[in-house]
This record gives structure tokens, C-alpha cells and sequence, in this order.
């Protein structure tokens, strides 16, 4: 028998990292190949933007994918949530010219307090929220601190692609298979603060660190390339990334969703007082995924190095998070 159908919202339908997501999930790369989904997607209520979203749900019918159930556009995120059982919040304000990093949090702070506001009215109890949106950790926190009732463990952000440009830094260094890759994490902001460390890390049950053997390289060149990724795309190509963030966006809430079988995977979410990190903030950790649950990794020893990394990189979430506590 048929599975009955889940709601998938995603936010910024019609932007570039929409583009390259829709069809992923609509083909079953995200839940199974015999999950069907309706798709309720958000746009801004402006006439080229939900245009737009015409366009790509037109693009979306002509692929005649047998898992896709239905497709809804919208423009208030009270319709686009309703019912959702996984919500993908990649819509967010871009930084516009002459505009400070207090100027950035404030504009997303109101995005994102109206949509966890609007998760928490009228989206399913066990809803999956997992936002892209930069600054994706802070977007996530203040979601999670507008949705009161629902539990704060559903809020994550995406570390993701961090993970996935670390992995294969790493391959390409050591000449390992990138799929060979096992225990790599990312701690804490998605922001060239983040740590990517490979302490723990191994191919074939041996240590990647022990085969790279080169702090010098860590520190100088795989931290610094893994962190600036980001900003070496967009002078590349005018644009930020959206493939491979999408592609991270299907990898995160897969595993979420349908398990990691045991591996490790790199996700935001809010911390438990884990590692010191002070409880609700919403930071990058090594995880494991069973049964549409994810349990952070526990009891992995913090060198000093590690921990200088870790407490930057906290001091720089705190910071975003104290910025926008008025706001809540
Ligand atoms: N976490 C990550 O690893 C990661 C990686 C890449 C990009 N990003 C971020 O993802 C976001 C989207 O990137 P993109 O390249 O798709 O941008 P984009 O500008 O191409 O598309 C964003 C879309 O979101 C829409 N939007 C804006 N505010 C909205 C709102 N309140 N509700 C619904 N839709 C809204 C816009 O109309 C636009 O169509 C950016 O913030 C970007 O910085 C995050
Ligand atoms: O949009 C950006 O600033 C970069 C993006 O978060 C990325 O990591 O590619």
C-alpha cells in the first residue's frame, strides 16, 4: 500500500537554492523514493517574486513526478505552514549595500520571529524545521524562541554544507574516497568561524588525522578554505551557492529523517549544555539520526586547540543571539 502523503513547506521557493531543492524533493532524494509529498511553498507577496514561483511550479508539473501529491504557492506563511511535517526556511534578507550586520539580524530577526510565530499556530506537532537562511543559526534560534509550544529539538540550522566542503577538502588532501570518510564534524556557527575538525576522523577504521599528519595544513590552509568557502563561490560566480547547498539541505533533513545508520552527521541544533556550550543556543555538533531523532555525540575530548576554535566561534553566536534578544 501507498504511503500517505507529508507536507514539505519551503520558504524563498523561488530563489536559487529553491531551484535547485524543488526538484530533489519532489523525486524522493529527500524522503525515499515511495514517500509522496505535497510541496506548500512560501514567496514574498510581490508580483515578480510569486511570478516567479509560477514559473517553477509550471517546471514542476511538466516533470510528471509520480511522488509529487500537490503543489501550493503562497505568500502568508500562516497558509504556507499549515500542517507542515517538514519545514525548509531558505528564504531570508540579503545583506543590501551600506547595511551593518546589526541592520542584517534585525531585518531577519523579523522574518523569523513571524514564521516560528506562524509554525507554532499552525504546523504539525512533530514538524522538522531546518533553516538555511542567513545567519542560519541565529534565523534558527529566533524561530525556535517564537514557537513556544512546539519542542525546541525540532529548530536546526544547516552545517551541513560545511561538513560536505570539509569532507571533501579532506579527500582531496589524503586521497581518500570522500564517501570513505567517517567521524568528521563541524562545531558551531555557520560563519568562517565554524571549526571543521578532523580529530576524529577515519577511512577504513584508520585515522585521517594521523595519514594527513600536518597541523600546519589544518591551521593555515583546511580551516581557512574550509570557513571562506562560502565567500571564494561567491567571487567565483557572482552568486552564492545554491546546488551545493541544496544538496547539503536534502542530505540534512534525509538523515533527520530516514537515519545516518550509526555515521555521524554535522547539524545545528540547540545545545544542552553539551561541551560547554550554554543550553538553547543553537550550534553546530557531531550527530547520530535513528528514528526521526537526533542525538548529539557526547564524551569526545576537547584539546586546547579545539577548544580555543570552539570558544570563538560560541563568542561569535553569543553575540548574534544577545543582538537580536530584544527583538523577541
Ligand atoms: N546555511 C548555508 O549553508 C547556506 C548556504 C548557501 C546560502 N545560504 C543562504 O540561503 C539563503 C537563500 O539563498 P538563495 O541563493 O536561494 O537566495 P535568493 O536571493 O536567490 O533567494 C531567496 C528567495 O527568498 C525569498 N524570500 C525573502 N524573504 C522571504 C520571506 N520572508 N518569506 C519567503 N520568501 C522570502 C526571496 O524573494 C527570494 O526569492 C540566503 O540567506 C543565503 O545566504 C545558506
Ligand atoms: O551566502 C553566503 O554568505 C555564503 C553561504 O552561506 C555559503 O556558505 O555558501
Amino acid at each position: 500500500m501507498s504511503k500517505k502523503p507529508v507536507r514539505v513547506a519551503v520558504t524563498g521557493a523561488a530563489g536559487q537554492i529553491g531551484y535547485a531543492l524543488l526538484f530533489r524533493i519532489a523525486s524522493g532524494e529527500m524522503l525515499g523514493k515511495d514517500q509522496p509529498v505535497i510541496l506548500q511553498l512560501l514567496e514574498i507577496p510581490d508580483e515578480k517574486a510569486q511570478n516567479a514561483l509560477k514559473g517553477v511550479i509550471m517546471e514542476l508539473e511538466d516533470c510528471a513526478f509520480p511522488l509529487l501529491a500537490g503543489i501550493e504557492a503562497h505568500s502568508d506563511p500562516m497558509q504556507a505552514f499549515k500542517d507542515t511535517d517538514y519545514a525548509l526556511l531558505v528564504g531570508a534578507r540579503p545583506r543590501g549595500p551600506g547595511m551593518e550586520r546589526a541592520d542584517l539580524l534585525a531585518a531577519n530577526a523579523q522574518i523569523f520571529t513571524a514564521q516560528g510565530k506562524a509554525l507554532n499556530a499552525v504546523a504539525s506537532r512533530n514538524v522538522k524545521v531546518l533553516v538555511v537562511g542567513n545567519p542560519a543559526n541565529t534565523n534558527a534560534y529566533i524561530a525556535m524562541k517564537s514557537a513556544p509550544d512546539l519542542p525546541a529539538k525540532n529548530f536546526t540550522a544547516m552545517l551541513r554544507l560545511d561538513h560536505n566542503r570539509a569532507a571533501s577538502q579532506l579527500a582531496a588532501k589524503g586521497g581518500f574516497k570522500v564517501g570513505d570518510i567517517r567521524k568528521l564534524t563541524v562545531w558551531g556557527n555557520h560563519s568562517p568561524t565554524m571549526y571543521a575538525d578532523y580529530r576524529f576522523a577515519t577511512v577504513d577504521g584508520k585515522s585521517v588525522k594521523e595519514a594527513i599528519n600536518d597541523q600546519e595544513w589544518n591551521k593555515d590552509v583546511f580551516l581557512p578554505t574550509v570557513g571562506k568557502r562560502g565567500a571564494a563561490i561567491i567571487a567565483a560566480r557572482g552568486l552564492s551557492s545554491a546546488a551545493s547547498a541544496a544538496n547539503a539541505a536534502i542530505d540534512h533533513m534525509r538523515d533527520w529523517a530516514l537515519g545516518s545508520k550509526g555515521e555521524w552527521v554535522t547539524m545545528g541544533v540547540p545545545s544542552n549544555g553539551e561541551y560547554g556550550i550554554p543550553a538553547g543556543i543553537v550550534f553546530g555538533f557531531p550527530v547520530t539520526t535513528e528514528n526521526g531523532e537526533y542525538k548529539i555525540v557526547t564524551g569526545l575530548e576537547i584539546d586546547a586547540f579545539s577548544q580555543e576554535c570552539i570558544n570563538k566561534t560560541l563568542a561569535e553566536l553569543q553575540g548574534e543571539q544577545d543582538g537580536v534578544k530584544h527583538l523577541l
